[in-house]
C-alpha cells in the first residue's frame, strides 16, 4: 500500500517547525511584555430584550469612566441586578455595548502589534468568554462588519506593499482536543509537538500565500465552512472548536541582503464555556462541551500556575494550552479579548476574574529574526542528482520531475535549504519515487480548494523560473511506498 505525501506538505512541515538552534542563534535580547487584557461587552440581542419586557439591565459597567486617561487601566464593575452582589476588577481597556463594530478595537489594540510582526516578533490575539458572548462576532465578524481577522489581514496586506513582504495563512481548529487543518478539503489531523527549547510546532499544517483581500476572503470563507459549529440551547451558531488563523509574514531583512525575517500573528476564536444545565446539550454536543470545558479548565490552570510562580506550568494538559504556550509565559506578545454577555452576571464574573489574572502574566518577548535564506534552485537539483547517483541511477525522467518541483513557485513560503534538505532526506530514507499527481487518485485532497478556483492561483503571476507554468495545477507529489 502506498502512503502519499504532497510535496507542499513536506516543505511546509519544515517551514513551521523552525529548527530551535536557528531560533536561539538569532534571538535578540528579550524584553518583558505583560499579557494585555481588554473587555468587550456585546449588546442585548432582540430575544433577550423581549424576554425582559424590553428593559434588560446590564450587569457590567465601567467605574469612573470620565476620569480614566486613555492608556491607563480601567475598573470594571459587575453587579447582579437580582441579588445586588457585586465585584470590581482592574483591566487594560473596556469596550461597551455602544461600540457597534470592532474597528475601534482593531485600531487601538491590534494594529499596534502589527509593525512588530514585520520585525520578526510573534503576537497572539485571542477571544475568551462564555458561549454566546460574542467571540466569533469579534474575531471572525461578518461580510457587513469584518472582525479582527479580516481587519488584520487588510492592514498587513497594505503594509506589505511598502515593505515587499509576503504573507501566507494557515487556519486550523482544535476539536475534541485534536487539531484539524481547515485549509484541507478533507478533514486532516496534524500533530503538535514541542522541541527541546520548549517551542511548539505544528507538524504538516498547510500554509497558503495570500496577496489580496479577495484571495483571502475566498480561501477563508471556504475554510470557515469546514469549522464545526452547531445550534445549542444558548447560541444558534455555536463554535464547537477553537479556531486559529495564523498569518505569517516574511520580510526581506534590511541588514542582510537575501535574508528573510519571519513573524506570525495568531488570531484565535476560542470556543466558549458551557453550562450544560442551560445548553441542554446531549450526545455529541455534550461530548464537545465536555472537551471545550476541559480545555478551558486547563487554560485556567496554566494561568493560575503562571500567576503563582509555580515551577511546572501544566501546558501539556490540553492541545489548547499547548498552542497558547508561546503566548502565555512564552515569547509572543499577547492580547486577550474577554467577551461578555451583559445579561449574565455569574458567567461574566468567571470570565473577568480569569481575564484579570491573565494580565499579570509576563512574556519575554523577543524577535525570532528567523533569517531564512530564499530557496536555492541549484542546491536541490544537485542533491537529487547526488542521491540518484549514489543509488546508481541517473534517470533523466526523475531529474526532470525534480526540476519541475524546484522551479515551482510554491504557494507555501519559506523553502529554506534545510527544508529542502529535509525533503531530500525523507525521500532518500524512504526510497521515494517522484510521480505526477495526475496519477494519484486523491491528489485533490491535498489542495486547499475553493469553489470554482484553485487557491494556489496567484493572480496570474508567473515566476520566470518556473519550468512549466501549469505546475500549479500539475502539483507534483512524492509517493512513498511502504516497505
Ligand atoms: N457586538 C455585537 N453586536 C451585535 N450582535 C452581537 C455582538 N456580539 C455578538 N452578537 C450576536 O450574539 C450572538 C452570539 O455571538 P457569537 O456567536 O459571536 O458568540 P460566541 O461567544 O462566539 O459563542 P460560542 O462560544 O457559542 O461560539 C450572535 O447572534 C451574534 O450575532
Amino acid at each position: 500500500m502506498a502512503t502519499q505525501i504532497g510535496f507542499f506538505d513536506t516543505i511546509q512541515m519544515e517551514n513551521l517547525y523552525t529548527p530551535s538552534k536557528n531560533h536561539s542563534q538569532h534571538q535578540q535580547p528579550g524584553s518583558t511584555s505583560k499579557v494585555r487584557v481588554i473587555i468587550r461587552v456585546r449588546p442585548f440581542l432582540p430575544h433577550e430584550i423581549s424576554s425582559k419586557n424590553s428593559n434588560p439591565i446590564s450587569c457590567i459597567s465601567l467605574l469612573n469612566s470620565e476620569s480614566v486617561p486613555s492608556g491607563d487601566e480601567v475598573t470594571v464593575h459587575l453587579k447582579d441586578p437580582e441579588t445586588s452582589r457585586n465585584e470590581c476588577y482592574k483591566l487594560d481597556a473596556f469596550f461597551g455595548q455602544e461600540d457597534k463594530n470592532v474597528s475601534e478595537i482593531f485600531q487601538r489594540e491590534v494594529s499596534p502589534l502589527i509593525p512588530g510582526i514585520f520585525e520578526g516578533y510573534n503576537a497572539t490575539v485571542f477571544a475568551y468568554g462564555a458561549t454566546g458572548s460574542g467571540k466569533t462576532y469579534t474575531m471572525q465578524g461578518s461580510d457587513e462588519l469584518p472582525g479582527l481577522m479580516s481587519l488584520s489581514m487588510s492592514n498587513i496586506l497594505s503594509t506589505c506593499e511598502r515593505t515587499g513582504s509576503t504573507v501566507s495563512i494557515s487556519y486550523y481548529e482544535v476539536y475534541l482536543d485534536r487539531c484539524y487543518d481547515l485549509l484541507e478539503l478533507k478533514e486532516q489531523e496534524f500533530l503538535v509537538w514541542e522541541d527541546k527549547d520548549g517551542h511548539v510546532h505544528l507538524k504538516g499544517l498547510a500554509q497558503v500565500e495570500v496577496n489580496s483581500m479577495s484571495s483571502f476572503h475566498e480561501i477563508f470563507s471556504c475554510a470557515l465552512q469546514r469549522r464545526k459549529v452547531a445550534r445549542t440551547g444558548l447560541n444558534d451558531v455555536s463554535s464547537r472548536s477553537h479556531g486559529v488563523l495564523v498569518i505569517t509574514i516574511s520580510t526581506p531583512s534590511r541588514d542582510s541582503v537575501g535574508k528573510m525575517i519571519t513573524g506570525k500573528l495568531n488570531l484565535i476564536d476560542l470556543a466558549g464555556n458551557e453550562d450544560n444545565r442551560r445548553t441542554c446539550n446531549d450526545g455529541i454536543r455534550l461530548q464537545e462541551s465536555a472537551k471545550i470545558n476541559l480545555s478551558l479548565f486547563a487554560l485556567s490552570n496554566v494561568i493560575y500556575a503562571l500567576n503563582n510562580g509555580m515551577s511546572r506550568i501544566p501546558y501539556r494538559e490540553s492541545k489548547l494550552t499547548r498552542i497558547l504556550q508561546d503566548s502565555l509565559g512564552g515569547t509572543n506578545r499577547a492580547l486577550m479579548v474577554a467577551c461578555l454577555n451583559p445579561g449574565e452576571y455569574q458567567e461574566s464574573v468567571h470570565t473577568v476574574s480569569l481575564a484579570a489574572r491573565s494580565r499579570h502574566i509576563s512574556n519575554s518577548v523577543s524577535s525570532a529574526q528567523k533569517n531564512t535564506t530564499p530557496m536555492v534552485k541549484v542546491d536541490m537539483e544537485a542533491k537529487l542528482r547526488a542521491w540518484l547517483e549514489s543509488k546508481g541511477k541517473t534517470k533523466s525522467a526523475k531529474i526532470k520531475s525534480a526540476q519541475r518541483i524546484v522551479g515551482l513557485r510554491s504557494p507555501f513560503n519559506g523553502r529554506t535549504p534545510s527544508s529542502v534538505n529535509s525533503t531530500m532526506k525523507l525521500s532518500a530514507n524512504l526510497d521515494a519515487k517522484l510521480v505526477s499527481s495526475q496519477s494519484i487518485s486523491n491528489c485533490k485532497q491535498r489542495i486547499p480548494c475553493v469553489e470554482g478556483g484553485n487557491l494556489f492561483n496567484n493572480g496570474g503571476y508567473v515566476d520566470p523560473s518556473m519550468q512549466v507554468s501549469t505546475d500549479f495545477q500539475t502539483n507534483v507529489h512524492i509517493t512513498i511506498l511502504d516497505p
